[in-house]
């Protein structure tokens, strides 16, 4: 089933004091089921601000975000208030949000920061049959994201690039139709950074979900599908490729 994002010319006004600043103007993107989109561009052109809208986190001025999961309706995530019951309903299930710091529990294990916010979200026995699924579920997605032996570790017993893997499956917990990840791997080296990069690839992949991946880093953007700027709020257009001769015509 194909799920499929829509940005639809969002524009953001601000007003801070006497002043008023437009923060994006009139982007427009569209992200396809199993695609990892980049959005690059220099620091304040606000592609944090774009993920923070597409995540339900913040409201535009106008446009839409619409979500069109494979087999169900369209979905506005830009219809209620950031802070609204029904924005959180939306966020717990469709969206899976990774931010640059994982900003894990100290004190409890890496199995467990993926299972906290089960806990909050509705009340499950301890042992009852769903809280064992999902403890099973957690167990896989710590395996898949080459974890699995480390479930009972607490966050300062593992590296800055495990902690960011941590920070991915979390993200996962709730199969989300949406992937939103703004710089996951700044803190982290190259060769830790790549790994992380090529799991989300895989991961997003395997989920056939539309995933956006905010990022300065070139050796990073040159692993994504595709890569687009943004410049002052204002979506770059790439010139127009040069036709082939074949697209052109012409006769040899
Ligand atoms: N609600 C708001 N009120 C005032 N200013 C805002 C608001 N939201 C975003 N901004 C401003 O919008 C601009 C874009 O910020 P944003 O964090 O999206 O940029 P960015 O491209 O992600 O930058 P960086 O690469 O440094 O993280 C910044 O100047 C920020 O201060």
């Amino acid at each position: 089933m194909n799920t499929h994002l829509s940005i639809n010319n969002i524009t953001l006004d601000v007003t801070d004091g006497s002043t008023h600043r437009r923060i994006l103007d009139d982007v427009s993107l569209q992200v396809d089921s199993g695609e990892l989109l980049g959005i690059t561009g220099p620091s304040g052109s606000g592609k944090s601000t774009l993920l923070a809208i597409a995540g339900t986190l913040q409201k535009p001025t106008s446009g839409s975000v619409t979500l069109q999961p494979g087999d169900g309706q369209a979905i506005d995530l830009t219809e209620y208030s950031p802070s609204s019951r029904q924005a959180a309903a939306l966020r717990r299930r469709y969206l899976g949000i990774v931010f640059q710091q994982a900003n894990l529990f100290p004190s409890l294990s890496i199995l467990d920061q993926l299972l906290v916010m089960k806990r909050l979200d509705r009340v499950m026995p301890l042992g009852g049959k769903a809280w064992r699924g999902e403890k099973d579920k957690a167990h896989r997605l710590l395996e898949h994201v080459g974890l699995g032996e480390l479930g009972h570790r607490m966050p300062g017993q593992l590296s800055g690039g495990q902690q960011a893997r941590v920070n991915v499956a979390r993200a996962l917990m709730n199969d989300p139709q949406l992937l939103l990840i703004d710089e996951p791997t700044a803190a982290l080296d190259s060769e830790a950074a790549t790994t992380v990069t090529h799991l989300i690839r895989r991961l997003v992949a395997e989920a056939q979900i539309p995933a956006i991946y905010v990022s300065h880093d070139a050796e990073q953007l040159a692993e994504l599908d595709r890569v687009v700027t943004l410049r002052d709020g204002i979506l770059e257009q790439k010139a127009p490729a040069e036709p082939t001769l074949a697209q052109s015509g012409a006769c040899l």
